[in-house]
């Protein structure tokens, strides 16, 4: 459904990603791992069109950069990292906005499939006990859940996630990743995220790519990908053994 065929992020004169390909299929939960500046979110933001690369990405058959912006958001949901809402918008106003793409303007009568949709993300999140309060009222896990909805009513085919669990506790980090499961398991449907906690991209993740510099280590199945000698040449030390050592102050 979707392929990235060699593709580069240039800043300046700096190439942050460089010559990235893959594909991605129907029902992959695709990981972009690595670590910090290795150019993960530049290439998640490459996939979507919204900022200029080099190479081709085909969504669906079709150049991401040919997309009408509406084209493009009604194919693919984008969560970004940093969700800093501006005022104390209600719930179910933020989710709403996910149908914006099916609409002229933000002030477009909904009509009964963008309620159904609106009404299906609010039912997958659990937040419709909450949809009449305000973001102010909530937690930052319950923030992540309404943006996440929001994506989720937009009904798109691929969502691209930058870090979903970023500043959550444990409860909230399953909680958030069972719900994008629940989704990507009514079919038809693939999810590519980026993730810090390795642990989690391996629970949740079937194929993706560990980046280092700009460049693949390795990619594929993802108990392939994350061997100790790709973890150790993209983090540059034993990432397993420092683990393992962990776990072991948990042993009583
Ligand atoms: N808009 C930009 N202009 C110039 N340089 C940028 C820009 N965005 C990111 N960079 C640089 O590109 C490199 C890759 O950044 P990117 O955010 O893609 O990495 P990342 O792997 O997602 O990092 P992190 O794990 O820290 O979020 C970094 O060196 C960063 O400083």
């Amino acid at each position: 459904m979707l392929k990235a065929n060699h593709v580069s992020v240039v800043y300046g004169d700096t190439m942050v990603v460089q010559d990235v390909s893959f594909h991605i299929a129907m029902g992959d939960w695709f990981m972009i791992l690595g670590p910090n500046g290795a150019g993960k979110s530049s290439l998640l933001k490459a996939l979507t069109g919204v900022i200029s690369s080099q190479g081709k990405v085909e969504l669906l058959g079709q150049a991401v950069q040919s997309y009408r912006p509406a084209e493009r958001a009604q194919a693919i949901g984008f969560l970004s990292q940093v969700q800093a809402p501006s005022y104390a918008y209600r719930v179910e106003d933020v989710v709403q906005l996910g149908r914006y793409a099916y609409h002229n303007g933000p002030f477009a009568r909904l009509k009964q499939v963008d309620q159904q949709k609106v009404a299906e993300a609010l039912a997958l999140t659990g937040l419709e006990t909450m949809r009449q309060r305000t973001l102010d009222e909530l937690s930052g896990g319950e923030v992540q859940r309404v943006f996440l909805a929001q994506v989720f009513a937009q009904d798109p085919q691929v969502l691209l996630l930058d870090e979903p669990t970023n500043h959550l506790d444990l409860a909230y980090q399953e909680e958030i990743l069972s719900h994008i499961e629940h989704w990507l398991n009514q079919g038809n449907r693939a999810v590519i995220s980026v993730m810090h906690d390795l642990t989690l991209a391996r629970a949740y993740g079937n194929r993706g790519l560990l980046l280092a510099n700009g460049r693949v280590i390795r990619q594929g199945n993802l108990s392939n990908v994350l061997s100790s000698a790709n973890l150790e040449a993209a983090y540059g030390f034993d990432v397993q053994s420092l683990m393992q050592g962990r776990m072991k102050l948990w042993d009583v």
